[in-house]
């Protein structure tokens, strides 16, 4: 027998412990006479497709994932264009919204902050521990960018790990979602009777970094073979979870690192697209951020990094930077700033606050402009028009989650660029024709490299993931368009493709690794490129048929 069928969790111990198969091959008598793979599959997709609202999708997709993960990655593998802005974002997003509402059965660990002083004990409850090899962690302090969602964060852990196994081909056995509660401020959650989290205010700082302390000494003592992927915590604990642990444990931090990786690599595309407009080099772009949390400060530290790569010095790096944060351009001379921001505050200028994003713009020149902001409609009209006036082919990365908090939408960025932008998202949107011509738009989305860092992590056995390493897994996103893709115009590559990236992005993980003495799996220092390739591939899990 491949798959226990049991509705009922402490059942499903059994069931997360067997490696998921096809249902028609349950043993005879306990499926219908004509059950078949194939039609069956056809069945599920008709199911799923016969209904309106993705969020019905959603649901129903959750459902098959439970009854039947080896059909449920299966039609996701074949159907990834249309499966990852329902199992994912943008539609994850309203999931979150509603958790507490949706929700039908766990599927994943709950750790809160009465579990102190007993973590240990809580996180052995886990069905699968020897199996066990990346656990996603949230505290839902900051949901994509709807704020603090408290335990409604959970299906976050779970969509990014559904991607790991569609994309790169982790066991589903080995992924453990994890929601951290440790109360919420969402008053609106915390009056909802159906509100599945504990009824209390966050706790402290000082309360919530003991708890950490606790939860990741546990953690590794349980799970000695996991890497963890911390998603969503609120910029300070985001910044200050990641540098306390980082050296001790293997984690990155997805917001930072996996969202520096894939800007960056987007970046690069679009820069060489510009410069064939415009003939500038890659030296002479300026770029701008709205939004200077985690996430633009992480693609911003990354973008630094590699123009340190490429030889300049880090104060040229750095001044080829400029964010804007809720109060308006950050520059030393505004008065206190928050830690993070101080690395990329300008010291040239110190005239009166610039709060208006077109005089900033004017005042910048601003070749690439990046919204990770949460402000929908930033880039209104007037912000796109003048970027492109003062560019031939501007770029305008729009990347805030979900759709609803995007910074513009991909027509209005076409319509209103007379169909000059060069333009990417952090969700997902359709296509558009221009004065005869189809355009494309990228989606900058931390999908692209989280699952081939975490594959490359995990067979390297790292233990550490370096900056090194995110570095690598960039540069090889960004090599990995094919010439079809290239002209296209498209900045990042076809989703479809995403295992064949992931293998390659494995490999430049795995390889810096073993370059920084952090690998455990010394044995793969011996295979050439090619074998080494070929053992990566050969590790990914793939549904049976
Ligand atoms: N595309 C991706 O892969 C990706 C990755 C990570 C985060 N994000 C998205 O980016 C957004 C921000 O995430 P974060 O982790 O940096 O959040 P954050 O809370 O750390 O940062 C938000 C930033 O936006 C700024 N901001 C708020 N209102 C503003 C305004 N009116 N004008 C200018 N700036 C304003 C804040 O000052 C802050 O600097 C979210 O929507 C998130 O979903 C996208
Ligand atoms: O979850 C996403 O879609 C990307 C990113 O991690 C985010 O927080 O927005
Ligand atoms: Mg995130």
């Amino acid at each position: 027998m491949t798959i226990v069928l049991t509705p009922v969790w402490t059942n499903g111990v059994q069931k997360l412990k067997v490696e998921p198969g096809p249902l028609a091959k349950l043993p005879r008598g306990l499926t219908p006479p004509a059950l078949e793979h194939n039609v069956h599959r056809m069945r599920c997709l008709a199911q799923l497709r016969s209904k309106d609202k993705n969020i019905e999708k959603y649901i129903y997709l959750s459902q098959l994932k439970d009854a039947d993960p080896n059909m449920f990655y299966k039609i996701c593998i074949e159907n990834l264009s249309e499966f990852t802005p329902l199992i994912y974002t943008p539609t994850v997003g309203d999931a979150c919204l509603q958790y507490s509402h949706i929700f039908r059965r766990p599927e994943g660990m709950f750790i809160s902050i009465k579990d102190k002083g007993n973590i240990g004990k809580v996180l052995r409850n886990w069905p699968c521990i020897d199996g066990a090899r990346i656990a996603v962690v949230t505290d839902g302090s900051r949901i994509l960018g709807l704020g603090d969602l408290g335990v409604n964060g959970m299906p976050i852990s779970i969509g990014k790990l559904s991607l790991y196994v569609a994309g790169a081909g982790i066991r589903p056995h080995s992924t453990v979602p994890i929601c951290i509660d440790v109360g919420t401020d969402n008053k609106a959650f915390l009056e909802d009777p159906l509100y599945l989290g504990l009824r209390q205010p966050r706790v402290s700082e000082a309360e919530m970094n003991e708890f950490m302390e606790e939860f990741m000494h546990e953690m590794s003592v349980v799970f000695p073979e996991l890497l963890i992927q911390f998603e969503d915590f609120a910029t300070d604990k985001a910044f200050s979870f990641l540098s306390t642990f980082r050296n001790r444990y293997p984690l990155f931090n997805d917001d930072i690192q996996g969202t520096g990786a894939v800007v960056l690599s987007g970046f690069l595309n679009a820069a060489k697209l510009s410069s064939a407009a415009s003939g500038r080099p890659l030296a002479d772009q300026r770029i701008l951020f709205l939004g200077a949390g985690s996430a633009g400060v992480g693609v911003s530290m990354q973008l630094t990094s590699f123009f340190k790569l490429q030889g300049m010095s880090e104060e040229e790096a750095r001044q080829r930077i400029w964010l804007v944060d809720s109060q308006g351009l950050v520059y030393d001379s505004r008065g206190k700033l928050a830690e993070h921001k101080k690395y990329f505050s300008r010291k040239d200028y110190d005239g009166p606050p610039m709060t208006n994003l077109v005089d900033i713009i004017d005042h910048i020149k601003p070749t690439a402009l990046f919204g990770l902001s949460t402000m929908k409609g930033a880039f209104n009209q007037a912000v796109i028009e003048k970027m492109s006036e003062i560019n031939a082919r501007p770029i305008i990365f729009p990347l805030s989650n979900p759709v609803s908090l995007s910074e513009c939408v991909f027509s209005e960025a076409v319509e209103w660029s007379n169909g000059k932008v060069i333009f990417a998202s952090g969700s997902p949107f359709p296509e558009q024709t221009h004065a005869g011509r189809t355009l494309y738009p990228g989606q900058g989305n931390n999908m692209y490299v989280f699952p081939g860092i975490g594959l490359g992590a995990i067979l390297a056995r790292a233990s550490s993931i370096t900056d090194s390493m995110i570095e690598a897994a960039s540069l090889g996103l960004a090599d990995s368009l094919t010439d079809e893709e290239r002209a296209l115009d498209l900045v990042y590559p076809r989703i479809e493709r995403i295992r064949e990236i992931s293998a390659q992005i494995a490999l430049s993980v795995i390889r810096t690794a073993q370059k920084e003495g952090v690998d455990k799996s010394s044995d793969l220092r011996q295979l050439d490129d090619t074998a080494l390739l070929k053992h990566i591939k050969g590790k990914m899990w793939n549904p049976s048929s």
